[in-house]
């Protein structure tokens, strides 16, 4: 499985910056969305485009369009602080949503919504979530996908953990993962160490 961690010196910050503590929830999304720009633009460095000849105020010449917008899926609540700007940068995206809550005692992910699209044969989709931890939601999202045939998933992550990455390596689903970090290991309650501690409570409040 392809594995991108986007180490950049601005990545570094903005994820130190919701690692933090200190950092209150609209500076921690600020920072969320600042993040999910720089792992969009990597993520997508490779997709395949279209010309189009345009007229500049001064010549023709060459226009670029991505030739096939992807769908974009955050996954509720935490990935909705990276839908916006996901799709500012891909507008022609179409964007699905899947809702999960991870149950605290068991770890597994209890699915309360699911607005998808029935056909993704030849799309290509980013699953947004800025947490993969021991990988649970991320394969039932990825299941849902597959199932309606899509077989280029990338998953947008601010923060991974080891146990996530293997979790999905052996799985076998078509997927590769964009983060911008790989922490050390999980703790006894299934939190990334070092991480930043739940993303949709320091975004939107403890529930
Ligand atoms: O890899 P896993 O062990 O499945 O954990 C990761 C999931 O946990 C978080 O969501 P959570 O269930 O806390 O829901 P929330 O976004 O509503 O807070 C996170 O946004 C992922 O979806
Ligand atoms: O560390 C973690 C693990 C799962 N979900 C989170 O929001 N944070
Ligand atoms: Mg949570």
């Amino acid at each position: 499985m392809d594995v991108l961690v986007v180490d950049h010196p601005l990545a570094k910050d903005r994820l130190s910056t919701m690692r933090d503590a200190r950092t209150d929830s609209a500076t921690f999304r600020a920072a969320l969305h600042d993040l999910t720009v720089m792992l969009m633009y990597e993520a997508t460095r490779d997709a395949p485009v279209r010309t189009e000849r345009i007229h500049t105020p001064v010549a023709r010449t060459d226009a670029y369009r991505l030739a096939n917008p992807p769908l974009l899926v955050p996954v509720l609540r935490a990935g909705l602080g990276m839908a916006d700007q996901a799709h500012k940068l891909i507008p022609a995206a179409q964007m699905g949503f899947v809702g999960l809550a991870r149950d605290e005692q068991t770890l597994h992910p209890t699915p309360y919504m699911e607005s998808l699209p029935e056909d993704l044969a030849g799309r290509p989709v980013l699953v947004l979530d800025p947490m993969l931890a021991t990988g649970g939601s991320m394969v039932h999202t990825i299941r849902l996908l597959t199932d309606r045939g899509a077989t280029d998933v990338t998953a947008i992550c601010a923060l991974a953990a080891p146990e996530g990455i293997a979790r999905l390596e052996d799985s076998g689903l078509p997927v590769r993962v964009v983060t911008a970090s790989i922490d050390q290991r999980l703790n006894d309650s299934g939190f990334i160490v070092p991480g930043l501690g739940d993303a949709g409570d320091r975004q939107y409040g403890a529930i």
